[in-house]
């Protein structure tokens, strides 16, 4: 990668809490990551991951404890002048003035802002245009996000923070911000986001990184991440038939196999050659697979995996499947499922 194409690069970040000397809590522990011109970069994690605190480094708002920090080239921190005009923030709470109007209020964050767009047009983008002469006081909850979203954008900022921008918007409002950012994205725009929807990652990241206590545990393209998962196919186990009539799973590709309340669930990292010779062995046998169901791991599975497993862990090590395949009369809920 050329290195001019890296918009954000942090190296090592730490972030500790409490005075200085003390012992203190460090919420960011040696996160070190890169984010390229133009990309979609979303930081996941549970709540107290340190994803905010982290965001808040590379903003400048906050001096790491260790590490290194840069935001188009330069310390967001120490040089905050040069960052700051072509940055746009959006925090998870914005503070406003209650009793200003929408458009008063972008009006004045107008006025601090370099090279700023038109209110009018910075609150069409957010879809705030017909509440422009409404008070801040009585937006709904979804409305002050967007609000924030249009303050963010005033600036035509090459780089966009978006710390959980779709935190309650209902769901229509949600896709339009999505559609919005992926033209944001589209014009060149880079972006970081948080968020707690893993469907908001999965539709618009590029590269994620989910934080587990302080640090990053996996990283990737969306599909990486989820790659390191198994898919799965379930299907009811066919009246009269036993699991152990099924061909041997090892060969199959199947990595785990599970059977409760007679239905099945196979793990396999190769769907399309175990699906292929589970559905070429029903057809030979004349056996209906009903409920038949098969998919790739999802984000969200990957995540729960990720974040509820222990310190040090990041994708989960199947138990094998038996080489010679399953017993000929299944044991009900063989096999663990990973804790979620
Ligand atoms: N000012 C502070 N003083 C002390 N501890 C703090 C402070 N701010 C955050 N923390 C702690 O740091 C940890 C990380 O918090 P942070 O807000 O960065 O997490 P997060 O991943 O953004 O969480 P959320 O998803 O809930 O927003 C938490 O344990 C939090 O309690």
């Amino acid at each position: 990668m050329d290195i001019g194409d890296c918009v954000i690069e942090a190296a090592g970040l730490r972030r500790r809490y409490g005075p200085q000397g003390g012992k203190g809590f460090e919420a960011v522990r040696d996160v070190s990551f890169t984010v390229r011109r133009g990309e979609l970069f979303a930081l996941l994690g549970t709540n107290g991951a340190g994803k905010t605190s982290t965001v808040e480094l590379l903003e400048g708002l906050a001096r790491p404890t260790g590490g290194q920090v840069r935001v188009l080239g330069h310390d967001p921190f120490t040089e905050r002048r040069a960052v700051r005009p072509r940055i746009g923030v959006m925090l998870q709470e914005g503070g406003f003035p209650a009793d200003l109007t929408v458009a008063e209020t972008t009006r004045m964050w107008a006025g601090c802002t370099t090279g700023a767009r038109p209110v009018g047009e910075a609150l069409e983008l957010v879809g705030l245009g017909p509440r422009r002469d409404v008070r801040v006081k009585q937006l709904s909850g979804g409305e002050r996000r967007r609000l924030d979203l249009a303050l963010a954008l005033l600036g035509r900022p090459e780089v966009l923070f978006l710390d959980e921008p779709t935190t309650g918007l209902d769901p229509e409002a949600r896709h339009t911000t999505w559609e919005l950012v992926r033209r944001l994205r589209e014009d060149g725009t880079t972006v970081l986001l948080t968020t707690h929807y893993l469907e908001e990652a999965e539709a618009l990241a590029d590269r994620l990184a989910i934080m587990r206590e302080g640090r990053i545990v996996t990283s990737g393209a969306p599909s990486e991440v989820i790659g390191e998962y198994p898919s799965r196919i379930r299907f009811a186990v066919p009246v009269g038939w036993f699991v152990g009539d099924l061909p041997p799973l090892a060969e199959l590709g199947v990595i785990r196999h599970e059977e409760s309340q007679g239905r099945i669930e196979l793990q396999t990292r190769e769907l399309q050659r175990t699906l292929t010779g589970l559905l070429l062995w029903a057809r030979d046998e004349g056996v209906e697979l009903e409920g038949l169901d098969a998919r790739t791991a999802s984000l969200e599975e990957a995540f729960l995996a990720i974040a509820g497993a222990g310190e040090g862990t990041s994708a989960p090590e199947p138990k094998p499947e038996e080489e010679s395949g399953p017993a000929r009369r299944a044991v009900a809920g063989a096999g663990s499922r990973r804790s979620k």
